[in-house]
This record gives C-alpha cells, structure tokens and sequence, in this order.
C-alpha cells in the first residue's frame, strides 16, 4: 500500500504517515484543531493525529503511554498485507510527550476547561467522546443508587429454565438496569418474554429495540406478544433521532413514555447512542441490556457493552445487576467447545478441538487458489444453491429462504483474494456451469440469493431474500422477514448485492445450519479472536474453516483492541 502524503507533513509526522500509521484526514483534521488554539508541537499534532485515527478505528481515546507498544498501521484491507517500516517508527519518549501534551492548549486536562482534545491520565480523547463517555458513566452510576422494587416470580417445577436464566429473569425483576450477556442460543429471547410476562401487570409500556431494523424486527416477532403495549424498532427510532442533526426529540428534558426498555444486540451499540439512550431514560423505567460481548463490536466508536460487563462500578447493586447465560442450546457441542477456546484464547485448545470434531474442519487455503476450485466448497455451495433453486421454480419462496439459510460462506475480508466479492464472483461463475439457467449475466435468476444493504419503509439493512419464479412465469423477490416473507418485484432490490458469500460482520445477528470461513491471512488487522469467535458461532450444526491453522491460531490470540476509559485501562 502506498500511503497518501499530506503535504504540510514533515519530520515526525511525516515518516508516520508513510509507514501507514497516520491517514491524510487523521492528520487534516489534528492539524486543524491544533491551529485553531495556536499549537505547532509535531509531536502533540502526532498524538491528536493518533487520537483522530483511533476514533476512525472504533476506539474512543488512545493510549499514548503505551501507544509505541500497541499501535499498529493499517493493513491494506484489500489484500492484507502490511508494512514493515512501522516497526522503526520514531516514538516519542513516553513521559515528556504526555507532558507537552499536557502543556498544549488544544488539550484540556481539567473539567471545567474546554479545547478540542482532552488528556484523561494517559488517554488522550477528541473532547466530545470523553464527555459522553464521563456522561454515560455518571448516568449509570445514578441508576445503580436508584433500588427498584422488587417484582416476585414463581418459576413451574416443569419451567424449561437453567439456573444461570432464572438468576437473569430474577436480577431484571429487581433492578433498574440489568445487563444480560450470553452468546448466540443462550436464551436471551426466551428470557425476555418471561421477564415481560412478569411485568406486564405493573410496567405494562414496553419498547424492544436493537441498533439494526433487523434485529429489532426479530426481537420485535419474537417476544413482542408478551405483553400488551409494546413498541418496536431501531434505537435510532426510539430516541427520534434527527438526520444530520445531533438533536432528538426525546433526551433529558423530554423522557421515553416506557416502564421497560429492552435492547438486543447491544454489542453493536456505539457509546453516542448508548449515552443518549441512557440519558432518555425517566428514572423509573428498567433498562435491559442483552448481547454477546465477545462478538464484533459496533463500527462506530466505543466497546460500550464489553466496557459496562468488566467495569466494576457502572452497573452495581443496588439498582443495577449483571447476569450471564452460559449454555448454549442451539449449536452442536463440538462447536461450542471450540468457540469456548476461541474466546480462552487458547489457541492449542482450538487447534486441538477443530482436529477432533466431526462437524469443524480447516481446508488449507491461500490467495492463489481459485475458491470455486475447492472440492468441500464446491459440495457445499452446489447442494445449497440447488435446493433454493428448486423451491425457486417451483414457487416456494418461504422454503427457498430456509434452504438459503442452510449454510452460508463468511468472509473476514471485503475484497482481495480472501474477500467477499471475490469468493461471491467465484462461486457464482462456477455455479453457473453446473445450474441450468443460474445466470452469471442475468440481472435476476429464479434461485438468485441477495442481501439487502439498506433500509426502507419494508425491509432492513441486512435482510435477505430469494428471487423466486411466480406460476405465471413472473420473476418475484421474496424478502426473508421476521413477521414472515414479503413478496416484491425484483426491480426493488436492483441495488441488493449477491449473497453467494457475505462479510462476517454482516453476518451478526444471524444463524445457519453451517458455515464456511474464510479466515484473513495473518498479519491482517481483521484476524481477531472476535472475528473468529463471531464467525464460528453463526453455525449450529457445521463449520469448514479456510485459511492456515497459523492464521487460526493468530487469530485465537489476538484480542481486538478498543480502548476506552469506562472500563478503566486496558490489561497490559
Ligand atoms: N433451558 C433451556 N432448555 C432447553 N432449550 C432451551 C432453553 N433455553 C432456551 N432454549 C431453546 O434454545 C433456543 C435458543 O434460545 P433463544 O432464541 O432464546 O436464544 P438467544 O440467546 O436469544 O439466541 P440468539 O442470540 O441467537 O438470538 C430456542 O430454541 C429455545 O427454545
């Protein structure tokens, strides 16, 4: 990869840029912020610059005392390889950059002064996110001092409930905010509308939401019968949230009409939205936060539910409780095995799991290869497609929908050889010689997969659907809803894309009967335990991973990284 230079970059900065540590618009912006209040130091615009790039990355702060040791350039997501001159970088010394940076006037080091950047201890925030963090910590903390009464529950002898979901239905009843983690099939819905079900007679007002329109329509079909009056749909909606403007018509001064605020998915809710939903809470009404906090974190900034399960003191008696769901009663034990070393990183334990299972294999895989090439792949794909493309003639949109969901092929990578649109373009060719009519020029084909990339009045961002021949001979796209398919013309979906393969991060949310994974190559910033983790754990009953077991076992140790001050400092 060739970094783009800015100009006006020189020395330090300069050499940062070309190692692919610094993009233009970190350093643009740094340098802006820092002319606005007269500041000139290269070394205070570098650690601004690193702030602005960790803020694009997902992180809400950096940590310039141990930014030398944990930083590391962006890899060229298009083929994952990285550069070498990171590894000489001209760091500054630790000690005396935190005090010139504590000197700068673009940084605020006390409350009640303001400047673009502020420096909390070693972690040097965009002034912005350190508010909402401090913001969204302080609301916490208040609702952990708020006791709520206690609602009683009887569970039946026969109740088909473990101990770890009673103990989860139990701590919602009695607190404000409750945090639910578990991973995919853990009983986190099943839970809810037991919880909603005791509720109902004393905080009847229920809203279900989730980031994405997806998962709250699920949330939504699912336990949304529970009880009497509840509203569903994306946070964005709850809240009233104005495009291109940072108001919404419910905050502080105008609180949410809701005594129970459940949100699903909450991995994927960045710290903006969470502070504003927190600070739209009346302060009676109980919040439920249910997700999996070792899956992908949002793609805007902040970490907040896997900051909120390992702070100890956000979310505390009185008011507020923690429970986690252990089993698993959806997936295979062989799979739930391995996604338990995954996240030990035990990178032996995963090796070892994936070498004696019967459902995990690892297919040797590299950028050479022509995917649609690989006989397992092949198997896979070649049975899926004619099953949906079966239903698809003959007309059954619901049944072609269930046999899509039947395995799917996951990819770290957008593009590159490891990459969705290559493995997509791959497979869809060779499909196309072995399918009557499975058109590789078509615009749409009976038995065509799409995924949906946007949201609208009748689906979501994420959906999937089928195209699907109608008995008068019409090609028809029959959208896979949670309330139940949605039939359309195909011309709708012209901007749909191809779902002979998707990302892993789309992949959320979701679950099939098997999964293939393309893993990143090593050395890719995408080759994470979270990323591995996510990946298996879309599959119940099968997963063939392709890749190296080095890059397996790269992945099982390396953590993602997100730094944030919620959680208090990273472990070193
Ligand atoms: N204690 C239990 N015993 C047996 N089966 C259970 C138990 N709890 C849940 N299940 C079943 O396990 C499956 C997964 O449960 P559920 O959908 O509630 O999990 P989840 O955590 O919400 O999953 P996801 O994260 O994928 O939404 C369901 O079919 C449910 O009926």
């Amino acid at each position: 990869m060739v970094a783009e230079l800015p100009i006006a970059a020189t020395g330090t900065l300069r050499t940062f840029c070309e190692a692919g540590m610094l993009r233009l618009i970190d350093f643009h912006l740094a340098r802006r912020l820092a002319q606005l209040t007269g500041e000139a130091d290269p070394e205070v615009i570098l650690a601004c610059a690193l702030a602005v790039r960790e803020l694009r990355l997902g992180s809400v702060c950096v940590d310039l005392a141990s930014a030398a040791e944990r930083l590391q350039p962006e890899a060229d997501l298009d083929d994952g390889t990285t550069e070498a001159a990171w590894l000489e970088l001209p760091w500054p010394d630790a000690q005396s950059w935190l005090r010139r940076v504590a000197e700068s006037a673009t940084v605020a080091t006390t409350p009640e002064v303001e400047a673009p950047f502020r420096l909390d201890g070693s972690l040097l925030y965009l002034d912005r996110y350190w508010r909402q963090e401090r913001a969204l910590a302080e609301l916490l903390r208040a609702r952990s001092g708020i006791g709520s009464d206690p609602v009683q529950v009887e569970f039946a002898t026969d109740e088909r409930l473990d101990e770890h979901q009673r103990a989860a239905v139990t701590a919602a009843l009695s607190h404000l905010t409750t945090v639910i983690t578990g991973g995919p099939g853990t009983g986190k819905t099943t839970i809810v509308a037991r919880i909603l079900e005791a509720l109902a007679p004393t905080a009847p007002r229920v809203a279900l939401c989730a980031p994405t329109g997806k998962a709250a329509a699920r949330l939504l079909q699912e336990v949304g019968g529970a009880t009497g009056h509840t509203w569903g749909g994306t946070l964005h909606k709850l809240l009233g949230l104005r495009p291109r403007s940072s108001g919404s018509e419910f905050g502080p001064d105008n609180p949410l009409p809701y005594d129970v605020v459940v949100v699903d998915e909450t991995s994927m809710v960045s710290l903006e939205l969470m502070t504003a939903l927190v600070s739209a809470l009346s302060e009676r009404s109980r919040l439920i936060l249910l997700g999996d906090p070792h899956q992908l974190r949002s793609v805007e900034a902040g970490a907040v539910l896997a900051d909120i399960e390992s702070a100890d003191d956000l979310v505390m008696e009185p008011g507020g409780s923690l429970a986690r769901l252990q089993n698993n009663y959806r997936s295979n034990p062989e799979i739930n095995y391995l996604a338990d070393a995954i996240l030990e990183g035990d990178a032996e334990a995963a090796r070892a799991a994936v070498e004696s299972a019967e459902t995990i294999e690892l297919v040797v895989f590299s950028a050479e290869v022509d995917p649609s090439t690989l006989p397992t792949l092949r198997h896979d794909s070649l049975a899926t497609a004619t099953s949906v493309r079966g239903h698809a003639i003959d007309g059954e949109g619901d049944a072609a929908n269930k046999a899509l969901n039947r395995h799917r092929v996951l990819c770290g990578h957008r593009e590159g050889p490891f990459g969705v649109t290559h493995w997509a373009r791959s497979l869809r060719a060779w499909l196309s010689t072995e399918l009557d009519d499975y058109g590789f020029d078509a615009r749409h084909y009976a038995g065509q997969p799409l995924l949906i990339q946007r949201n609208s009045d009748l689906f979501s961002n994420g959906d999937t659907a089928v195209v699907v021949r109608r008995a008068d001979d019409e090609l028809v796209a029959v959208v896979d809803r949670p309330e139940g398919a949605l039939w359309v013309a195909p011309s709708l979906l012209d901007d749909a894309t191809d779902l002979h393969a998707m990302t892993i991060h789309k992949s959320q949310g979701s679950q099939f009967d098997r999964v293939s994974v393309v893993l990143p190559p090593q050395g890719s910033p995408l080759l994470t335990r979270e990323l591995l983790y996510t990946a298996v754990t879309r599959a119940r009953e099968g997963v063939r991973l392709y890749g190296t077991w080095e890059a397996l076992a790269e992945a099982v140790g390396t953590p993602a990284r997100r730094a944030s001050g919620l959680a208090g400092p990273e472990p070193g």
